[in-house]
């Protein structure tokens, strides 16, 4: 029995970018940042709903009658006759309001939008033009321009004709991206607009209509060499600029590191520059030249939402309760929580005060919409009254956000003054000091057993050694083997020492001179995966799951299955059957798993997994679980602390479901970020020439999401609709990173160097040098650049694929010349 939903009606606004440039209340962007809003029948009176804003952004919002979402919604009601319920009304505010981002635009189309759903209802609803109309006539009648590519989404062209709005609507490329650069002051958009002169010359009237034009043929044929001309204006700008002195020099300051061209957001505050690649740098220089102003702010980097306002569906899997009856007892969690009784299982707010305090300070961003959660939801439906959260209503996968909180450091004791001063310094670098120095006093002190405590086990693991940037999870929660510290080897002709003659073959087969192999087949169970499963593990600890689930095309399913045995939990793997390495499949039996063995391909044991874990309960640790990703961006951080901070030119790793890319991309940008690192790698995903979605959309500037009937030897990347697309898809596009293509036997050629170096490693580990031996030759790596490239599983793991089964191997007659006739054959 499925529960009924509430009436409601709930509807995402995109953010949206207006005049840019020179098409002064007439040309507008859509961007990926929303506004959401729910509305739902309930309260007492029709004139004063109940309104809730969630997020500190809308802090300043009003709430009553006059609040604009609300304005709009009654508004529309009005016109149409009919007669308005009274409301309950939430938003998720992440546009902050008065900057320039279209915020009132999102209030008036999310309002028209809901009542116009909610009218459908009583078939009193209007037309797309009518709800624009009205729109405008809400924003004070005169400017279209934020209003139409809300509603509808992409770049659009608009202008008023005889009190009616007229609006084309363009796709804006996909190759470009918005830097958006928001100040911490708002700026009024009534108050600029009066800074505004009457009437204009006709010098700089043609100076801005020739731009326009310029500005929608240069998007539309590609030519964007000519967007930093055809963005500037002289009809608003110029004005503006008294309120905000530093616009200009933050302009230029874009430009000068990459940007096409770049402009004030709509009214202002917000700056957006267009870029097609550099974007953190090109953020870094406006956020860098507004500090040297005295503006402080945050930076965005956004696409165009080419969808416009939506009115929200919610497909998620609803658990029936005759099933959680039947299964509750087997598999589901019971929250970890002080007292063990019934009675508490049907409320978040059981959970044990430590870790309630954690999960509130984590929230999901889905990669697609934007959308916020909490990592879980209470549900009164279900056995234990928690849900946990694996995707967005949208579909999209989900991505932690946290704020990181600096830790005092034991040597720090007795100078609480200083630490605190520094932790609040506004110099990034000396930030970045002393984020390094927690990490490099926590890699320097190895346990030590007979007086070990948890905290020093957590300090020596690669991965809670950076547990503030990870999951600061309460230690006695921690589900550790200890894992990580795995070798970072020095392979290319110059940093290899001249005597390991078998690791110097390797950068020479790449044409490396500088060239590190970071093995992660030297973690607990043979795999990366273990990083992930680390912290995936202690989450499910964390929620008193009794059981794991997991699809996997093997290392996945060994990883699972020794961490599930070291927390006492239950493991249920999913693998596409006979395609999984014996050694990988002999580990997960042995650590206890059980197995379910699917007739078809990993990713049909990906979906079937999703469906089972949410109809019975089960916590799923796939890398669609986001914290899984969170725990591998360890592997990100330890390469760069093993080079003294110094961050490589580029990293080179196979691809499969693309969660290692996700997740090291992440941990590079917010090592970025917290100034640990001065650059930021440039990434080289490197697929199986017969297990390419990827690469293929990557050819296509990943105008198209590709997906594949996978084959390759390499049957840990054996994938052919990954998971981790959109993240490993941002990733690629925030580094300037590329991906390539290697074939079967380019593999198992690059597999034979790397196991005759005496490091060893399976087949997938191997497509890294094959990769790296490519793109050294086509130019695209240089020799002299460093390099490091991530093997990512054991030799042992496949002990067929690539390995000689016969030569050198022969059995003799027990004696010195037999053996002797046999050496010198
Ligand atoms: N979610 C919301 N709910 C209700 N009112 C809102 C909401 N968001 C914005 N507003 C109203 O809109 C005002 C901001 O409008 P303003 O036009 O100055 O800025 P903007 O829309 O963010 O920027 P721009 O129009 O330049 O792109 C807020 O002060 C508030 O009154
Ligand atoms: N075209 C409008 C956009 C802000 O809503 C302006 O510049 O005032």
């Amino acid at each position: 029995m499925a529960l009924a939903l509430p009436a409601s009606v709930e509807v995402l606004a995109p953010a949206t970018s207006a005049n840019l440039g020179p098409g002064f209340d007439s040309l507008g962007l859509a961007l990926q940042l929303y506004n959401r809003f729910s509305v739902v029948e309930g309260g007492v009176d029709p004139l004063l709903p109940e309104i809730e804003v969630l997020g500190p952004l809308g802090s300043g919002l009003e709430r009553g009658a006059d609040n604009l979402f609300f304005r709009a919604f009654a508004t529309l009601f009005e016109r149409q006759g009919e007669p308005l319920p009274a409301v309950r009304i939430r938003m998720q505010i992440h546009i902050p309001p008065g900057c320039g981002l279209g915020s009132s635009a999102t209030a008036v189309i999310g309002g028209l939008v809901a009542a116009n759903e909610w009218l459908r209802k009583r078939e009193k609803a209007v037309s797309r033009d009518d709800l624009l109309d009205l729109a405008v006539e809400m924003e004070a009648g005169n400017h279209p321009d934020n209003v139409a590519p809300a509603l509808l989404g992409g770049l659009v062209a608009t202008t008023m004709m005889n009190g009616k709005v007229h609006a084309i609507k363009t796709p804006f490329p996909e190759a470009l991206k918005a830097i958006i650069f928001t100040p911490t002051f708002p700026m009024d958009t009534v108050a600029g607009r009066g800074l505004l002169p009457a009437s204009y010359t006709r010098t700089d009237v043609t100076f801005n209509t020739g731009r326009v034009a310029l500005l929608l043929s240069a998007l539309q044929m590609g030519k964007y060499e000519v967007i930093g001309e055809a963005m500037q204006d002289r009809l608003h700008q110029p004005y503006r600029q008294t309120l905000f002195p530093a616009m200009d020099s933050i302009i230029q300051a874009a430009k000068n590191a990459g940007a096409y061209g770049a402009c004030l957001s709509g009214g202002g505050s917000s700056l957006i520059a267009l870029a097609s690649t550099r974007f953190s740098e090109i953020l870094r220089a406006m956020q860098l030249t507004a500090r040297e102003h005295g503006v402080e702010g945050t930076g965005r980097v956004l696409r165009a939402d080419q969808n416009g306002a939506r009115v929200l569906q919610t497909p998620r899997t609803r658990i029936r309760k005759e099933d959680s009856a039947r299964y509750g007892d087997q598999f589901c969690w019971s929250p970890a929580r002080p007292g063990a009784g019934k009675e508490n299982m049907q409320s978040h707010a059981t959970l044990v005060p430590e870790i309630a305090a954690l999960l509130s300070a984590i929230q999901l961003r889905c990669v697609e919409c934007s959308a916020l959660y909490p990592p879980v939801e209470a549900q009164s439906s279900s056995a234990t009254g928690l849900v946990p959260r694996y995707r967005c209503e949208c579909g999209g996968v989900l991505d932690v956000e946290l704020e990181f909180t600096l830790p005092k450091q034991v040597g720090m004791q007795g100078d609480e003054e200083s630490w605190h001063l520094m932790e609040r310094a506004s110099n990034a670098s000396a930030v970045g000091a002393l984020w390094r120095q927690v990490f490099d006093e926590r890699a320097s002190s190895p346990p030590i057993w007979s007086i070990s405590t948890d905290k020093l086990l957590l300090d020596y693991s690669g991965v809670w050694r950076y547990r503030e940037l990870i999951l600061p999870a309460p230690e006695r929660y921690v589900i550790t083997r200890p894992e990580g510290n795995t070798n970072l080897y020095p392979v290319g002709m110059e940093n290899c020492p001249v005597g390991r003659i078998g690791h110097r073959q390797i950068g020479t087969y790449a044409g490396l001179e500088l060239f590190f192999l970071k093995h992660e087949g030297e973690n607990p169970s043979g795999s990366f995966k273990d990083r992930g499963m680390t912290a995936g593990v202690t989450m499910a600890n964390m929620l008193g799951a009794s059981a794991v689930a997991c699809a996997s095309t093997g290392n996945t399913s060994a990883s699972l299955a020794a961490y599930a045995a070291q927390a006492g939990m239950r493991s249920i793997v999913f693998l596409p059957a006979g395609n999984v390495a014996a050694g990988k499949l002999a580990q997960t039996m042995a650590y206890g798993a059980t197995t379910v063995q699917i007739e078809g391909d990993f990713d049909a044991a990906m979906q079937l997994v999703e469906q089972v874990c949410n109809e019975l309960g089960i916590y799923l640790l796939n890398s669609l679980n986001p914290f899984r990703v969170e725990g591998q961006k360890a592997i990100g951080f330890e390469l760069l602390q093993q080079l003294d901070w110094q961050a490589p030119d580029w990293l080179i790793l196979p691809a499969g479901n693309l969660g290692n890319i996700s997740a090291i991309g992440k941990a590079f940008r917010q090592a970025y970020d917290l100034s640990l690192i001065t650059q930021i790698p440039r990434i080289a995903a490197i697929q199986a020439a017969g297990a390419n979605p990827f690469y293929q959309s990557y050819q296509q500037q990943f105008q198209k999401r590709v997906s594949v009937k996978a084959y390759t030897v390499a049957s840990a990347i054996k994938i052919g609709n990954p998971v981790s697309y959109a993240r490993a898809r941002a990733v690629i596009e925030a580094c300037d990173g590329i991906v390539a293509q290697v074939t079967d036997e380019e593999i198992l050629a690059a597999k034979e160097i790397i196991d005759r170096s005496g490091i060893g490693c399976e087949p997938a580990s191997a497509a890294t040098l094959a990769g790296a031996h490519k793109l050294v030759a086509e130019g695209v790596i240089k020799r002299d650049e460093r390099v490091v490239g991530i093997l990512t599983g054991n030799l042992l793991k496949d002990n067929v694929t690539g390995i000689p089964q016969q030569r050198n191997s022969a059995v003799v007659k027990p004696n010195l010349d037999a053996v002797r006739a046999m050496l010198v054959q």
